[in-house]
């Protein structure tokens, strides 16, 4: 049905190329992902980072470009089976929170659960083991406007962590939060990530964050600019030259 098999990376991307607003942010993307890496994507203020993170993660639909994962085209989804695909696969952590405000830690932990249809008390135990982990286990009966920034960025982390994603895209989670205590919630995240075999995608500014990843890819004005290489040669020049 299709006139390439991509090669066996968790997440794949070809080409990808992305205006927003007149402006190019993606000139030509492509980028690999083996199942259960940390890939750290960097790159100064502006350079694509966001963008390329949503539209591997299928929120944004590159203008041109293929991304795939577990070997199936996103890029061809109807928005509905990709908004399907993005709920139940993928997790999503930004630089705030975003928590729902009526809502305590527990319940906004475990509220991508519940709307899957887990049972309460089962969502309940996972959502406390994940605040536990996160070292805020005793603000589970707390709403967010009485937490600290660093405590509801945890939240936050505890929420995309208990919903089991298979990809993990965290862009810039830690940087609203102290150094120090950024660097322990990344530690935290990474760990957690490695032992639950979750892929990660982590967008970041700080050369130290980077340092916690696998690999990393560096962009530049919407492209890609060397980064260290892959253990072994799945992507790139190999892989787009079976790919026509
Ligand atoms: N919604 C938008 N409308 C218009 N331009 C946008 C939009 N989002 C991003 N851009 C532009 O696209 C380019 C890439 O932005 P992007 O946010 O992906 O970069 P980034 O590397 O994540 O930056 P930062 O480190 O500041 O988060 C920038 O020039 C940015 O101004």
């Amino acid at each position: 049905m299709y006139a390439m098999a991509p090669p066996d990376d968790v997440l794949w991307a070809r080409s990808l190329h992305c205006s927003l607003g007149g402006t190019e942010a993606l000139s030509g993307v492509s980028v690999g992902v083996r199942e259960g890496e940390i890939l750290a994507v960097t790159g100064p203020r502006g350079s694509g980072k966001t963008t390329l993170l949503r539209c591997l993660s299928g929120e944004l639909a590159a203008q041109q470009g293929e991304v795939w994962f577990n070997s199936s085209p996103v890029h061809t989804l109807p928005p509905a089976r990709r908004d399907r695909l993005r709920r139940e696969r993928f997790g999503w952590i930004g630089p705030e929170a975003g928590l729902v405000p009526e809502l305590t830690a527990w319940e906004n932990t475990a509220l991508p659960l519940l709307l899957r249809g887990v049972p309460r008390r089962a969502a309940k135990t996972a959502a406390g083991e994940w605040l536990d982990r996160l070292d805020i286990g005793t603000c589970a009966r707390v709403r967010p406007h009485a937490l600290t920034r660093s405590q509801r960025q945890r939240t936050a982390i505890a929420r995309a962590l208990a919903a089991a994603p298979a990809v993990l895209f965290a862009d810039e989670p830690t940087a609203a939060l102290h150094r120090a205590d950024g660097a322990q919630v990344l530690r935290t995240l990474t760990a957690a990530a490695r032992s639950h075999g979750i892929t990660v995608l982590l967008a970041t500014l700080d050369d130290e964050v980077a340092a916690l990843a696998d690999r990393t890819v560096t962009l530049r004005d919407g492209r890609r600019t060397g980064g260290t290489p892959p253990a072994t040669g799945a992507e790139g020049v190999a892989a787009c030259s079976l790919s026509v």
